[in-house]
């Protein structure tokens, strides 16, 4: 048993988020800390699909010296529990945001798992998604993790659940697509390193999410940051912009557009209203500092100023 949706983080973090004024490498800064979060991207996804009223099942892989913020977390939001013990610490990545708005991510690697943890994970994880309409896997791997096993791990789940979202980066994104997850959301960077040259137009992004779109995977969303996103599958292709938005923290912003992905999508949203959607949640979320939606108000004014354009 589970809920709808599903979100697996299997490399989580706590993050430490702080603004430092202008950052001297190899200096000495002075920073003043702004929050510590448990986080991690399926964690935050989850986050922010309990502000819009869902429920959610997590789960992944935490470190039991400090697990308290996340267990205290998931029952203060109701999101069901299903992260399996690691011996040792959950990393912390540093966030650093400078007065021109620019972030800087220090994401540290964190524990190891073995090839014993992640078979009793990859098997036990198949035994809660017998209710699960769709799976959302995002983020990096663990030290340990077999690309391959990862993969095939992906395509079991997919027998179950066909609807996979996976959100990752280098080798892990490269292995998940083998996998051929229904659908995925690379940003523009992300998009590059995947296809394997430099992208330096909308209409070079388009062509590029539709090659992989006619390699199997069904939807490709590429986020552009302030730009906005540009969403493609077989039948069509639409282009989300939000307005110029004050911004006080990225983090999180990717996470949060694919928690109003999934958001579209279970309201039986069209594609178009769901990157509406998505968009607006999103770009909202980059006024704020932490992850989550507050401002329910703020969110349809939001969504009512996006410009969306077929593409
Ligand atoms: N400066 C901004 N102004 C308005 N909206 C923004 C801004 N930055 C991000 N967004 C919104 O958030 C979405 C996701 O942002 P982005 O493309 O930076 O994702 P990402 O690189 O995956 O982020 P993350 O670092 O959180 O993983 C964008 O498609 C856009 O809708
Ligand atoms: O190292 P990963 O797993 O790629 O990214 C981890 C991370 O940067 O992603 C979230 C923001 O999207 C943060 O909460 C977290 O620190």
């Amino acid at each position: 048993m589970s809920h709808r949706i599903v979100t697996f983080t299997l490399n989580p973090a706590y993050d430490l988020i702080g603004y430092c004024q202008n950052i001297e490498l190899g200096d000495v800064n002075l920073v003043s800390t702004n929050d510590f979060l448990p986080a991690g991207k399926g964690i935050n996804v989850a986050k922010v699909l309990c502000d819009l009223e869902h429920k959610v099942t997590a789960s992944g892989f935490l470190g039991d010296l400090n697990r308290e913020a996340f267990s205290h977390l998931f029952s203060q939001l109701g999101i069901e529990d299903k992260f399996s013990a690691i011996a040792g610490r959950t990393r912390i990545n540093v966030k650093l945001t400078e007065e021109s708005g620019s972030v800087t991510d220090l994401n540290f690697s964190g524990f190891t798992v073995d090839n014993n943890q992640w078979q009793s994970f990859a098997e036990q994880s198949l035994s809660f998604l017998s209710d699960a309409e769709i799976v959302v896997i995002s983020g990096s791997l663990p030290k340990g993790i077999d690309l391959t096993a990862f993969s095939n791990w992906i395509a079991k789940i997919k027998t179950i659940c066909p609807k996979v979202i996976f959100d990752s980066s280098r080798d892990a994104l490269a292995a998940g697509l083998k996998a051929k997850p229904w659908l995925i959301k690379p940003n523009d960077k992300e998009l590059e390193m995947l296809v394997g040259y430099s992208l330096s137009s909308i209409d070079e992004i388009k062509k590029a999410a539709f090659d992989l779109v006619s390699r199997g995977i069904e939807n490709v969303i590429v986020s552009l940051g302030s730009k906005g996103a540009l969403w493609v599958s077989k039948q069509e292709a639409w282009i989300a912009k939000p307005p110029k938005c004050k911004v006080t923290s990225t983090v999180g912003a990717g996470d949060t557009m694919v928690a109003g992905i999934v958001h579209g999508l279970l309201s039986n949203y069209s594609i178009k209203q769901t990157l509406i959607f998505a968009c607006a949640v999103s770009a909202l979320s980059v006024s704020q500092a932490g992850v989550g939606i507050s401002d329910k108000t703020k969110l349809n004014e939001m969504i009512e100023q996006i410009e969306i354009i077929a593409g």
